[in-house]
């Protein structure tokens, strides 16, 4: 261990959840504020208000919303599985069923789409005031350490610390996967209940796999899980489980939302709202053309397919091969087989009309089109003006998606 005196302490700070500030540009910010200067007669109500917008920013939802893949089951039945499941996590995890803080809806305008919320809405009995877990058993794992507890670690239990994206998530219901572990206490061992932080700031300056005193930087304390593996594992394993966070409400900082990736797979997808209107939006219609210009994961594409029933012709583009790879494998489980994936930049995918060239449609081109010999995605250069009956954008720039758009 390296002498903690000398450890120096100042670039260091914990946060509780409450505590934590959202920090935005002042270019974002006087674009937020600008429209409440107008909505309030008076100057500090209108400073209320942005308050309030940017404590909201930092809040974790307490609902989750998943989409139906209604090719493969209806609503009523993935409610159903995600009850289930739901039940047979929390027993898992050493809970009651009754101690269940969840109700799983069906959304009120929706139809393929479902709701589980946080019930009660009330946060008040979680960890967000705290930098670290209450001891209420004045026990401590660390008696000889003094610069530990100077530094605002935890006495009572070790501790992890995860990466910015990873801690996100943890606020949504996830629970820590290895490799979104930055550093552990020495000793961990499965099964030990450890306290978990998220690393705020730049993940590259971070040394993976370094022991926590060695820690200089900002983070947030999101509450109590169980390590899966050993702290060498952790550190060792390139997949799985590191940490499994606590179900119950008091031993967390946001709300206890369950972790619902990966439960029901292929039937349901866990999607954030204003991914799933874009569907209802496009209202698409069976036997509709369609073009996804930037595909992967492949979200929207599949929602395409689930909206018509399997009975349309979608073409999902992205630029990455390899992601393309891996969106085809997930249509193919989910069933979708009127998906085409193609891995193409679609800002060069407008094929030229002249007269001596015969203008093909999207479903002579794609059955024209031969297969990679290294995977199995078509080779496609491009469709002519025209092609498509509904076109799904993602703002690489709004004018290039228009122009595009326009085109094709
Ligand atoms: C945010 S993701 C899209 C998410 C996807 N629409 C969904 O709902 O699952 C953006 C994707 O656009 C792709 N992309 C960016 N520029 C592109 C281009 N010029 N042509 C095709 N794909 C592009 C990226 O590779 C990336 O996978």
């Amino acid at each position: 261990m390296k002498d903690q005196n000398a450890e120096n302490t100042s670039s260091f700070v914990l946060y509780s959840l409450d505590q934590f500030q959202v920090s935005i540009s002042d270019e974002v910010k006087e674009h937020l504020t600008r429209p409440l200067q107008n909505l309030y007669a008076i100057h500090e109500e209108a400073v209320e208000h942005f308050q309030r917008m940017m404590d909201a920013m930092k809040r974790p939802p307490l609902q989750s919303v998943c989409r139906v893949n209604l090719i493969q089951s209806s609503r009523d039945q993935v409610m159903e599985g995600i009850r289930e499941s739901l039940q047979k996590w929390i027993v898992s995890r050493g809970g009651d069923p009754e101690q269940m803080k969840v109700r799983v809806r069906p959304h009120p305008q929706l139809h393929d789409t479902i709701v589980v919320d946080v019930i009660p809405k009330d946060t008040s009995a979680t960890l967000g005031k705290l930098i670290m877990p209450p001891n209420h058993t004045d026990m401590t794992l660390f008696p000889h350490w003094p610069t530990r507890e100077q530094l605002g670690w935890p006495m009572s239990h070790r501790a992890i610390l995860c990466d910015r994206l990873c801690g996100e998530a943890v606020l949504r219901g996830s629970d820590i996967f290895v490799r979104g572990i930055l550093m552990a206490d020495a000793g961990i061992v499965t099964g030990e209940v450890v306290a978990v932080y998220a690393h705020l700031g730049d993940v590259r300056k971070i040394a993976r796999g370094r022991k926590m005193e060695e820690y200089r930087g900002e983070c947030l304390f999101l509450g109590l899980g169980t390590a899966c593996c050993s702290r060498v594992d952790m550190f060792r394993l390139e997949s799985g489980l590191g940490v499994t966070m606590s179900p119950f409400p008091w031993d967390r900082a946001g709300p206890s939302m369950p972790p619902l990736s990966g439960i029901l797979p292929h039937v349901m997808m866990p999607q954030n709202l204003p991914s799933i209107v874009v569907t209802h939006a496009l209202q698409p219609e069976q036997n509709d053309t369609i073009l996804d210009m930037c595909s992967a994961p492949g979200g929207k594409s599949l929602h395409l397919a689930s909206w018509t029933k399997d009975q349309a012709t979608i073409v999902a583009c992205d630029r990455s091969r390899s992601k393309m790879i891996a969106a085809d494998e997930t249509f193919r489980q989910a069933g979708a087989t009127c998906i085409t994936p193609l891995a193409l930049d679609t800002t060069s995918c407008v094929l030229q009309l002249s007269q001596d060239v015969e203008r093909k449609t999207v479903q002579q081109i794609l059955s024209s089109a031969k297969p990679s010999t290294k995977d199995s995605l078509l080779h496609v250069k491009g469709f002519y003006p025209g092609s498509f009956d509904r076109i799904l954008t993602w703002s690489l720039t709004q004018s290039i998606s228009d122009d595009l758009s326009n085109k094709l």
